[in-house]
C-alpha cells in the first residue's frame, strides 16, 4: 500500500487537488480518508460551545484513532471511518465503511503535524495557496456550506484560524516532500501525482 498525505492551509485546495488526482483512476483503487472525520467527538457540549472549539489546534483531533485506522488499513483491515457535520460541529452517528486500496490518501490540515502519522506516509504533499487567496475561498464556504455567518468567520479567522496556520500549519511545510503551488490550478503538479500513483497500480 502506498500512503500519500495531502496537507496545507484550510482553503487552500486539498479537497479539489484530491479530487482531480482520483479522477480517472481506477475506481475501487485508491481511497481518502478526510482528517475532518476524526475530529474529537464533542457530544458532551452543547452545539453552542462547540461552535466555539479551536478546530484548527492539533489537540482537536483524534490522532489517536486516525492512526489506529492507517495502521488497519494497512494491515488490510476495513475500518469504519466516522462522519462528521460540519453543521453539527460533530461525528455523526454514522460512519463510513473504508477499505484497504493499493494507494491510500489522507488530507487534512494538521496531518504533517502529527509525528506518528507523518512516519506513515510514503508521499507527504503540502497544498500551498497565499493567505489572501484561501481567506476569500474560506468566506465563500463557510458561509454557504458550514453554517456561519461573514462576521464570525472573519473574527475567527483572526483569533484561531490565523494564528494556529502559522503555529502549526504552515511549519509543518518541512516535513513536506512535495509542494504544489496552488493559487491557480496547477494540472501539472496533478497529472505527476497522479502519475506516481499510476505506476503504483500497475
Ligand atoms: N486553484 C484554485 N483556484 C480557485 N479556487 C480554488 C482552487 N482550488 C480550490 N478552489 C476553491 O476553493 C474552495 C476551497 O477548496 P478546497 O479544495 O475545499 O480546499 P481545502 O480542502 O484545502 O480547504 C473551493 O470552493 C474550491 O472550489
Ligand atoms: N465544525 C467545524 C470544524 C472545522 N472547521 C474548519 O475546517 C477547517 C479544516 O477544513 P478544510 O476543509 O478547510 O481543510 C479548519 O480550518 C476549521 O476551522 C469548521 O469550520 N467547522
Amino acid at each position: 500500500m502506498l500512503i500519500i498525505g495531502i496537507a496545507g492551509g484550510t482553503g487552500c485546495g486539498k479537497t479539489t487537488v484530491v479530487n482531480q488526482i482520483i479522477n480517472e483512476l481506477p475506481i475501487g483503487e485508491v481511497g481518502v480518508i478526510s482528517q475532518d472525520s476524526y475530529y474529537n467527538d464533542l457530544s458532551h457540549l452543547t452545539l453552542q460551545d462547540r461552535r466555539k472549539t479551536n478546530f484548527d489546534h492539533p489537540n482537536s483531533i483524534d490522532f489517536e484513532l486516525l492512526t489506529q485506522h492507517l495502521k488497519d488499513l494497512r494491515d488490510g483491515k476495513s475500518i469504519q471511518q466516522p462522519v462528521y457535520s460540519f453543521l453539527e460541529c460533530n461525528r455523526t452517528d454514522e460512519t463510513v465503511p473504508t477499505h484497504p486500496r493499493k494507494v491510500m490518501i489522507v488530507e487534512g490540515i494538521l496531518i504533517l503535524t502529527n509525528p506518528e502519522i507523518r512516519k506513515m506516509f510514503d508521499i507527504k504533499i503540502f497544498v500551498h495557496a497565499d493567505s489572501d487567496e484561501r481567506l476569500i475561498r474560506r468566506l465563500k464556504r463557510d458561509v454557504n456550506e458550514r453554517g456561519w455567518d461573514l462576521d464570525e468567520t472573519i473574527s475567527k479567522y483572526q483569533s484561531i484560524i490565523k494564528p494556529m496556520h502559522e503555529e502549526f500549519i504552515e511549519p509543518s511545510k518541512e516535513y513536506s516532500d512535495i509542494i504544489i503551488p496552488n493559487n491557480k490550478y496547477n494540472t501539472v503538479a496533478v497529472e505527476i501525482v497522479k502519475s506516481i500513483i499510476n505506476e503504483k497500480l500497475v
